[in-house]
């Protein structure tokens, strides 16, 4: 697809460590409002791509560009952040010592410095935001409990909630049902469906049930490059994925 309509666009993109090439000629496109699964073998380069995306790694070649014009490589994490791309690692980081509704609260986009967030007094349209969130993040019942109370699988909602606050266009999820229960994960495929109704979504995950569940497009990679994309079923016929990852 061409770079001009994609919502991020990865060409040709190498990086090295000590001489090992952790991405080594990476091409990936993302259409606007896609939800992508991105599935390969440990050490493969998920990780190191997501942080080419957000700015924490600087490419060694190749063109990163979003929403089809904004050259990533030129462009800092905090600019990154503030353009739209949102990043949910592994492990939740929400505020345990404020309730659920405060950590939404607290993440809503909206012109603050220190004082502004001090003195700040919620909007009725941030209170409807917020409303929204929770329903979406199925915590409506636990606005007041504090984030420290709630389950591994909550507190991973919440963060999206949180992320979702700002307002991305593109949202990189990382491994979002490790850890949790099979109730929580099934719930949390239907989650990221609903967000991708209206976000660019790209998923790494290693739960293929879950991504099975996503129903969406699945890149494979493996030594830093795409190994093979399609439906999963595509993929999972694939003997090289199966050598390399499935069949193991
Ligand atoms: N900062 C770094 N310095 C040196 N080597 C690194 C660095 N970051 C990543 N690597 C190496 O690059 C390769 C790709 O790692 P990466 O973490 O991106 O893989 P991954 O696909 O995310 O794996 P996993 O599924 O285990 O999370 C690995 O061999 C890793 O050891």
């Amino acid at each position: 697809m061409a770079r001009s309509t994609s919502q991020l666009y990865l060409d040709g993109v190498s990086v090295s460590f000590d001489g090992f090439k952790a991405i080594n000629d990476l091409s990936l496109t993302i259409d606007p409002g896609e939800m992508r699964a991105i599935i390969g073998p440990n050490g493969a380069g998920k990780t190191t791509m997501m942080d080419i995306i957000t700015g924490k790694t600087r490419p060694d070649a190749g063109e990163v560009f979003f929403n089809g014009v904004i050259d990533l490589t030129g462009e800092d994490e905090a600019s990154i952040a503030e353009l739209g791309i949102g990043r949910k690692f592994q492990k939740p980081t929400v505020f345990e010592s404020h309730t659920v509704w405060d950590n939404l609260e607290l993440s809503l986009k909206a012109p603050r410095g220190p004082f502004a967030t001090l003195f700040h007094v919620i909007t009725g349209a941030e209170k409807k935001r917020i409303e929204e969130l929770l329903e979406l993040i199925r915590l409506g019942e636990k606005r007041d409990e504090l984030a420290a109370n709630l389950s591994h699988g909550q507190k991973q909602w919440l963060e999206i909630g949180m992320l979702l606050a700002q307002d991305p266009k593109l949202l990189l999820v990382d491994e979002p049902a490790a850890g949790m229960t099979d109730a929580e994960t099934a719930e949390t495929a239907e989650l990221l469906k609903e967000i991708a109704k209206d976000h660019s979504v790209v998923v790494v995950e290693h739960d293929m049930d879950f991504v099975r569940s996503l129903g969406v497009k699945v890149t494979v990679l493996h030594e830093g490059s795409v190994l093979a994309e399609g439906s999963l079923d595509h993929v999972s016929a694939d003997e090289r994925v199966v050598e390399v990852y499935l069949g193991r």
